[in-house]
């Protein structure tokens, strides 16, 4: 069993975990969370997980009362986040009232949280469902403090993902089988609000505060709808999962299952981010032939290769007089490639990503989130002559029935996830995690909310 030490020490203080048939103590415990002291013997932990070996035994029960959460079940609680009161102004990180799940909902102490793209790209102001004030954050992972009534996919202790794309399995996209689209909580979500039309969150002044997405993990307690969260294995590190959470699932969803590359193909991925990355590796792992990565920042290019290209072009530096990039990829792949994928947001890329398909048989799909009356266009003959536009939502992935299959890839070394984490901060740095955004060097900054 892995715990975080945030978690494992008030269990250990309640004498919950025997070591040699002796409940353990901690002697000292450092700042530095790597390293505690056990029994009088000094134990030194990586990325500030706890792996109980077989010498330690857990106590029954021990998962769900360890973290002592009884104690603010049905009640509200203050807590520490991040809120955005305006497009284009920093967050103010201050305390805010997160009030108990109501039927079929959740609450969820949030433990680790990234910033998404997504996440700068409404804050900015043009994301046409942006609202204020509101709590942002949606890839985010933690552990579950009460449900409301009626709640039976998750129970308290439960690790978990919050969702941003729900599953209810009973509407009429969950039953289609032909998309990962849920309908049953999508409109009040748009509005940033709960199902029932109303807020979980308030500031200290009684001001109600949005949702954002149906997650909301920039706080470090949320409520979400129980079709928007799913439990996963409590081994995996909730630090790297919370990736899984949106980027990684994103681009891994939109290789494998959105497009289904097969052997052999041919890809090109425009834009190195976490979701062009993981575009790559899902590329990789069906054996693409082909995988070639178009972005600005030559930053990218050494990602790149460490997760599966085989080509990286540059097209403000890469290109002969005259030539463009779609010119330039046609010629790379003998007259188009079978899969092109737009990771940037950027209407025109999207237009060279479709035209830079094989006529009469290649797909272009769109992942990137464009800004308020943006449009993308291009010659109907190019769809004519057999390219196919299409979108990708999380992927294409139904988060409550396939997170447990992603989460078993990253276990088996066959998904990377750590890889993004270039950057780790408190959450009180939440600001600068933005900021992180705007630098090559940065895949993705993780944020801990216990600091
Ligand atoms: N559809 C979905 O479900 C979904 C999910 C997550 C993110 N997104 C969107 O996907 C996009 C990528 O997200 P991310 O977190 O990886 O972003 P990111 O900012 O980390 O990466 C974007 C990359 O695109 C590159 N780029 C920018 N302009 C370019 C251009 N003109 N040509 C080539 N490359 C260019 C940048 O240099 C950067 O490497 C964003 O628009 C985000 O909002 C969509
Ligand atoms: N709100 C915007 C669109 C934003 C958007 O397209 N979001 C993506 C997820 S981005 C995750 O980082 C998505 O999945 N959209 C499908 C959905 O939200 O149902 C707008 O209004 O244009």
């Amino acid at each position: 069993m892995r715990l975080s030490l945030p978690r494992i020490i008030p269990a250990l203080k309640n004498g919950a975990i025997l070591f040699r048939g002796k409940p353990l103590t901690i002697n000292k415990s450092l700042h530095n969370h790597s390293t505690v002291v056990l029994g009088g013997k000094p134990h030194i932990f990586s990325k500030a997980h706890l792996y109980c070996s077989p010498t330690f035994t857990q106590v029954k029960g021990l998962h769900q009362n360890h973290y002592n959460m009884s104690s603010t079940q049905g009640k509200p609680i203050t807590c520490t986040a991040a809120v955005a009161y305006a497009a284009g102004k920093p967050l103010t990180v201050e305390q805010i009232v997160v009030d108990p799940p109501k039927a079929h909902e959740v609450r969820i102490k949030i433990e680790y949280t990234a910033v998404c793209h997504t996440d700068a790209y409404t804050l900015s102001g043009i994301d046409p469902e942006g609202a204020f004030p509101s709590i942002l954050g949606h890839e985010g992972s933690g552990i579950v403090e009460s449900v409301g009534e009626g709640v039976t996919n998750v129970k308290v202790g439960d690790h978990v993902i919050a969702l941003y794309t729900a599953e209810c399995g009973k509407c009429k996209f969950c039953k289609s089988g032909k998309t990962n689209l849920c309908g049953s909580v999508r409109a009040t979500q748009g509005k940033g609000v709960m199902p029932d039309g109303t807020s979980r969150f308030h500031n200290q002044k009684g001001e109600p505060l949005l949702h954002f997405m149906g997650c909301s993990t920039f706080s470090q307690y949320t409520v979400v709808a129980d079709v928007s969260v799913v439990a996963v294995d409590p081994k995996a590190p909730l630090d790297s999962i919370s990736l899984l959470g949106c980027g990684v699932t994103t681009g891994y969803g939109a290789a494998i299952k959105t497009a289904n590359v097969q052997k052999g193909d041919t890809v090109a991925v425009f834009g190195a981010g976490t979701v062009g990355l993981s575009v790559v590796q899902g590329a990789k792992s069906r054996g693409a032939s082909k995988i070639i990565v178009v972005d600005i920042n030559n930053d990218k290019k050494q990602w790149s290769f460490d997760f599966g290209a085989t080509d990286f072009v540059n097209p403000k530096e890469d290109l002969k007089e005259g030539e463009t990039i779609v010119q330039k990829l046609i010629e790379m792949t003998d007259g188009g490639l079978e899969y092109t994928f737009d990771c940037t947001g950027n209407v025109k890329v999207m237009r060279d990503a479709l035209e830079a398909c094989h006529k009469g048989w290649g797909e272009s799909i769109i992942i990137g989130v464009a800004g308020a009356g943006e449009e993308i266009s291009t010659r109907p003959f190019q769809l004519v002559t057999g390219r196919v536009w299409k979108g990708s939502a999380f992927g294409g992935i139904k988060g409550r029935s396939e997170m447990g299959g992603l989460i078993e890839d990253y276990q088996n070394g066959k998904l990377k996830v750590d890889e993004f984490i270039t950057h780790r901060r408190p959450f009180t740095e939440i600001n600068d995690a933005f900021e992180d955004l705007h630098h090559g060097d940065c895949l993705r900054t993780v944020l801990d909310l216990a600091k």
